[in-house]
């Protein structure tokens, strides 16, 4: 693609300190491909320099030039002997240069975007099944993967760099995708990975605590969640019809309902919402009720369980109405959806132990799942958890609060520590446990039982399932959260194989 078609809707500062008018009356350049990390330049591609966390893409322009690239996009003055375009933000410009490059693949499909602290991917993968029911072609891009037509593919972070995101959109375009649903993380809002995308559909789920590390506070956190709807959707989409979906059991789903000047189909338990459910009731196989909806109701069995899922579904029904996909075919989407890889994944066993593992990996989320289980439940329950490194600090108190409030034992362990201390990140999780109980166990007594509420620390996660299983007792509830789908563990730079299901099958068969 010309350099002129490529970077024709962007603002430009100068390229090689000239006015982009004066470079092009002079010469053009053929650009093949666009790269922004150095290693992977191809010749005649051209490189985007971002300033990072940790490092500056300006520092490895030598690099992309001696690897052949034929241009260089730059937000500071930088002289080379190459063509140098200098902007503004480059993090800015790269997802509309991205989808310039492949077409704007966004503009030709229907887009659904989610986000909200918790229940991005469950809410997705309803709303692919309703998609597939309603008969047509489908791709999730989220945490667990990104997919269509049955191919599935790993995605390093939940929602794609725009490069990577444009690319895999115009691969799905190609290959005769036609509705998309994504997840939208705070980080990519932030970090304008999502500029170059058309939304037609922006779905909200909830507010509560996590990544403060990165934002800092609550208020930038939700001010970054909001800009889904008020800027990509609001301001940017070129979609004609644009509609929000908003969770409206949760208060922030009010709020920004309240705040928004596009349509929107609330949905939440009361019938005030457009979408909305009664008679429902929470099983260990799953949720039954009726969902009302505009353009009618109907019961529905879903495998999925928790208060928390359906508010999930109610939120996946309420997009399938903005579609005008007919309720038969929303409630048949509903019900084909057997289980989330690591959403309260039962790790099935002839022991009569409740196995289960959860991606809870915040105070909302464990609270969420430990309540859940332990109003289906009648045995004791087990929770076996720790907190990522490199992530919020302040949330691991708190996830000792709620790991204590509703467990009968906590073992702490480790998550993905990553490149913090496992022993740090333990310290920071016992004051939320000792606000509830004081109760440390040692190994040899725990092994000859318990009665008092209490917890247990085994920084060694393998050690820590293995013990969960060996304690419990025929009719207990285990809960191994934080890790769901991952079949890794991070600790330092080493990434090992690691997945909490395969470890508590194992453990199950020595008991
Ligand atoms: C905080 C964050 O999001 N960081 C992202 C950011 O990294 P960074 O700015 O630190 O990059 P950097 O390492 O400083 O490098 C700067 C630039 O120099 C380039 N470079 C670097 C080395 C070299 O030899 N040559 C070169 O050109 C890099 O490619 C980059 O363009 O840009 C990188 C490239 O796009 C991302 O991979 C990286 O995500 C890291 C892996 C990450 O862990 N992100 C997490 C926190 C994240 O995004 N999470 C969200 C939330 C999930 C949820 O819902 O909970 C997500 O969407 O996954
Ligand atoms: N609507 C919800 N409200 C609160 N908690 C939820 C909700 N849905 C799921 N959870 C809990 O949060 C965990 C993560 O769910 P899910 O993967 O669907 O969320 P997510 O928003 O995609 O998370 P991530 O930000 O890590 O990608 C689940 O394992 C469950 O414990
Ligand atoms: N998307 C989340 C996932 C956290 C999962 C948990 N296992 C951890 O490593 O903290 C994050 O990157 O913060
Ligand atoms: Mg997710």
């Amino acid at each position: 693609m010309k350099l002129s078609h490529l970077i024709k809707t962007i603002s430009v500062k100068n390229i090689n300190g000239a006015s982009a008018g004066s470079f092009f009356n002079a010469s053009d350049i053929n650009i093949s491909s666009i790269h922004y990390n150095s290693q992977e330049v191809l010749p005649g591609g051209l490189f985007i320099a971002i300033p990072g966390f940790k490092s500056d893409g300006h520092d490895y322009i030598d690099d992309a030039l001696n690897r052949g690239a034929a241009a260089v996009l730059v937000q500071k003055p930088v002289k080379k002997d190459a063509v140098v375009i200098e902007v503004d933000n480059t993090r800015k410009v790269m997802g509309i240069i991205s989808a310039q490059f492949y077409g704007n693949p966004s503009e030709h499909i229907v887009l659904i975007g989610i986000t909200g602290t918790n229940g991005k991917t469950t809410t997705s993968f309803l709303i692919e099944k309703i998609l597939v029911s309603a008969g047509f072609n489908t791709g999730v891009i989220g945490t667990i993967d990104w997919h269509y037509m049955g191919k599935s593919f790993r995605n390093p972070v939940t929602t794609p760099e725009s490069l990577d995101l444009q690319k895999i959109l115009s691969i799905m375009k190609e290959n005769g995708v036609t509705h998309v649903v994504m997840e939208a993380s705070s980080h990519a809002i932030d970090l304008h990975r999502l500029d170059g995308c058309h939304f037609n559909i922006g779905v909200f789920t909830n507010l509560t605590q996590d990544h403060l590390d990165y934002h800092k506070d609550m208020e930038s956190y939700w001010q970054s969640k909001q800009r889904l709807f008020t800027e990509y959707i609001y301001l940017q989409s070129k979609k004609q019809q644009k509609t929000g979906v908003i969770n409206c059991n949760s208060l922030k789903g009010k709020e920004l309902l309240r705040n928004l000047k596009m349509p929107c189909i609330t949905a939440g338990y009361s019938q005030e919402n457009m979408v909305n459910s009664k008679n429902f009731q929470f099983g260990l196989d799953g949720i039954t009720g009726n969902i009302s909806l505009p353009g009618g109701n109907f019961n529905f069995k879903s495998f999925l369980t928790g208060d928390y899922n359906l508010e999930n579904i109610l939120c996946a029904a309420g997009t399938g109405a903005a579609l005008g996909i007919e309720p038969d075919l929303i409630k048949a989407g509903i019900e084909s959806l057997k289980s989330v890889s690591g959403r309260i994944e039962a790790v099935f066993n002839t022991k009569e132990r409740f196995v289960y593992v959860d991606y809870a990996h915040t105070p909302d989320a464990l609270e969420n799942v430990l309540s859940t289980l332990k109003a289906l439940g009648t045995g004791k329950i087990i929770c076996v958890f720790g907190c990522g490194g490199d992530r919020d600090k302040n949330k691991r108190p708190q996830m000792g609060r709620m790991a204590a409030s509703f467990s009968d034992i906590s073992i702490v362990t480790s998550d993905n520590p990553r490149s913090e201390d496992p022993g740090t990140i333990i310290n920071h999780i016992l004051p939320g446990i000792h606000e509830v109980c004081l109760k440390e166990y040692l190994y040899p007594e725990i092994l000859s039982g318990f009665d008092e509420k209490g917890y247990l620390i085994e920084p060694d996660r393998r050690k820590a399932i293995n013990l969960a299983v060996k304690i419990s007792s025929p009719g207990d509830i285990v809960l191994i959260a934080g890790k769901g789908h991952e079949t890794y563990q991070i600790i330092g730079t080493k990434t090992l194989s690691f997945d909490d299901r395969k470890e508590a099958q194992k453990a199950l068969e020595y008991i």
